[in-house]
């Protein structure tokens, strides 16, 4: 069983009495890619602010790598990186003037910043300026500064949101590379069909509170629905009810070949809704 990266238990906070988290219980372990699933406003940055020392006043109990965040602020460091909206670089800088910097700040040996290109695919453009880089490049600068000092745990607030297609999976790889290389990811992102493809675990967050929490193959056998579709040989598909009867009556019926039979299970975001009656979106 791998270890506990990031538990939190009753977790509240308001900003001037308007509660933004209530009783948040989540636990995040090692090496796992955890989605935190929410629309505009659930909570998801104030929470990676939680986890990250950036806020501090709160109700209940968090521990990240073992510590208490705000109590331990400089060592929490050393061990994460975060890609928020706020993440931003010296648009005049090169791409390896912006990395020095925090090369110099984490005290890194001068090898570390090449290493990082090679891995993000920014070798031979460290001499391009940040402000003339493609979107995909800025946000692959931004990951680059993100793990420059290896951190084991990489916060991820909507790291494709307003990202075209080609760029997303660009993103998508290059999540699914550093998780294969054991760091532990906490992505938020309001993208059902990004955390399906991603992540181990999903949190669905709605209005500070977490309404169910799983992975994601077994929340879809969970809220599956009472039918099955049919596929049959020429392409055409019909959904039945699920019990032994309907089917029965439906292959005796038909002189179709019948290629499968499925029970039908609803996306993430048909769970979401379903839970909370919002769209992700
Ligand atoms: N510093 C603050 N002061 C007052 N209210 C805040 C502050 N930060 C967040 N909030 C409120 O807390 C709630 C949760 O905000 P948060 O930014 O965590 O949501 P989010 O899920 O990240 O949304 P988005 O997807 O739009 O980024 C919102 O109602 C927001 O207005």
């Amino acid at each position: 069983m791998n270890q506990d990266c990031i538990t939190m238990e009753h977790v509240g906070i308001a900003f001037q009495d308007k509660k933004a988290l209530s009783d948040v219980n989540i636990k995040v372990s090692e090496g796992e890619i955890f989605g935190f699933l929410g629309p505009s406003g659930a909570g998801k940055t104030t929470t990676i602010k939680l986890l990250s020392a950036q806020l501090t006043q709160y109700t209940g109990q968090i521990s990240v790598m073992g510590m208490e965040p705000m109590k331990n602020v400089s060592a929490l460091y050393q061990n994460i990186g975060i890609l928020s909206d706020n993440s931003g670089f010296y648009e005049k800088m090169s791409v390896e003037e912006n990395l020095k910097i925090f090369a110099e700040i984490y005290r890194l040996p001068k090898t570390r910043i090449p290493e990082v290109l090679e891995q993000l695919h920014l070798a031979g453009d460290e001499k391009k300026k940040a402000e003339k880089l493609s979107r995909g490049m800025k946000q692959r600068l931004l990951f680059a500064r993100a793990i420059l000092h290896k951190p084991k745990l990489l916060f991820l607030d909507e790291p494709t949101a307003n990202l075209d297609p080609s760029t997303s999976e660009d993103v998508h790889n290059i999540i699914k590379d550093l998780n294969k290389n054991g760091t532990t990811v906490f992505l938020t992102t309001h993208d059902m069909e990004e955390a399906d493809e991603l992540c181990s675990r999903v949190a669905f967050l709605n209005e500070g509170s977490i309404k169910e929490v799983g992975v994601p193959e077994e929340l879809k056998i969970k809220y599956a629905k009472d039918k099955v579709r049919v596929l049959y040989g020429d392409g055409t598909v019909k959904e039945l009810p699920k019990d032994k009867e309907s089917i029965a009556s439906e292959l005796s019926r038909t002189d179709k070949e019948i290629v499968t039979i499925h029970s039908v299970e609803p996306d993430l975001k048909t769970i979401f809704l379903d839970l909370t009656g919002r769209e992700l979106a």
